[in-house]
């Protein structure tokens, strides 16, 4: 016998195209080696939120760790499940496994390699609190670990996954260049108002094209549009853009790439908020964490919560 904890590991086998599976295999290995007690639940097609929701409720985690298998998608899923349980304190443990991993990466996990992440979850002693965005929309509340966008990148997000190239680039593991096609598409895209209200203040904005509210710097697997952003910190970033033209994004592009400079220009609005109601009033494509949220208004109250992660 040992003294490490037994492990439930709720594992997306879809995830990374089917490369979660070897993640999966190392993962077993070591285990074995080590003789600690493991499960293994696969997630099923509609995700992880009614899984790890039920495996709460009906109490067959049986004091073993929860230890979350896959993309953005997947930890995103498993929050919310959580969240709606009756134990919404339960904490979790997380093996990036995904295609994107912009969480692991707020979360300086990408740094390490999958077993030193196992052997951290089997050494924690406490569980740390990791910051999620909370936001209420149509009177229903979703909790986000990486972002939720509206303009550019929700286009490009919506745009790509409606692309016939999508299954083509997947296969030959080129999964960023089907963002790079759409872009003409994205550029047809007008810009929108956005009405920010903080308290009893009032902000309105005429011409924005993009619009982010992160937890932590990272979008589209590692750039870091907002550096000062933090998963350890009680708020959450929000950055707008006014409408662009090629060279201006050309400079931005470049300034985010190389020293962050981005948020000093006079076309880049930059809040660190805690809570705050934000109103688009044209129909606009929007994105959490990477899931398609529809073309419509949006009228959106953000909050913030937390998740315990044993790291
Ligand atoms: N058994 C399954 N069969 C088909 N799809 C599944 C299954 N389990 C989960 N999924 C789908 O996988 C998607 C989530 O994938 P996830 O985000 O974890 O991986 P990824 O897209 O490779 O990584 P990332 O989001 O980090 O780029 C969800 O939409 C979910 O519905």
């Amino acid at each position: 016998m040992t003294n490490y904890p037994t492990l439930t590991i709720i594992i997306n086998q879809h995830a990374a195209s089917g490369h979660s599976k070897n993640i999966l295999r190392r993962v077993i290995k070591y285990l074995k080696k080590e003789h600690v007690i493991y499960h293994i639940c696969s997630t099923p097609k509609d995700g992880a939120q009614k899984l790890v929701r039920d495996l709460i409720n009906n109490q067959e985690l049986d004091h073993s760790i929860p230890v979350i298998m896959g993309g953005d998608g997947t930890i995103n899923q498993a929050i919310n499940g959580v969240k709606d349980s009756q134990f919404p304190q339960t904490a979790l443990a997380y093996i990036p496994a995904g295609s994107g991993n912009d969480f692991a990466n707020g979360l300086a996990l990408s740094n390490y390699h999958e077993i030193e992440i196992l052997q951290r979850i089997l050494t924690a002693v406490i569980p740390k609190k990791i910051n999620l965005g909370q936001v209420e929309i149509n009177q229903q509340r979703h909790f986000f670990i990486n972002n939720l966008g509206i303009g550019m990148d929700a286009d490009m997000a919506h745009f790509a996954n409606q692309s016939r190239l999508k299954p083509f680039f997947n296969h030959l593991h080129l999964n960023k260049l089907i963002y790079l096609s759409q872009i003409n598409k994205v550029f047809k895209q007008g810009p929108f108002q956005v009405k920010i209200q903080i308290g009893q203040q009032h902000f309105n904005f005429e011409k924005i094209v993009l619009c982010i509210i992160a937890n932590h710097p990272f979008i589209g697997s590692g750039i870091p549009i907002l550096p000062a952003a933090s998963p350890y910190e009680n708020n959450l970033d929000l950055v707008m853009a006014d409408q662009l033209n090629i060279v201006q994004i050309a400079d931005l592009v470049h300034k985010i790439l190389t020293n962050g400079q981005h948020l000093q220009s006079p076309l880049v609005h930059h809040y660190q908020l805690h809570n705050f109601s934000l109103t688009v009033t044209s129909n606009e494509y929007g994105q959490m964490d990477g899931e398609d949220l529809g073309n419509h208004k949006f009228h959106l109250d953000f909050s913030t919560s937390s998740q315990q992660f044993w790291l």
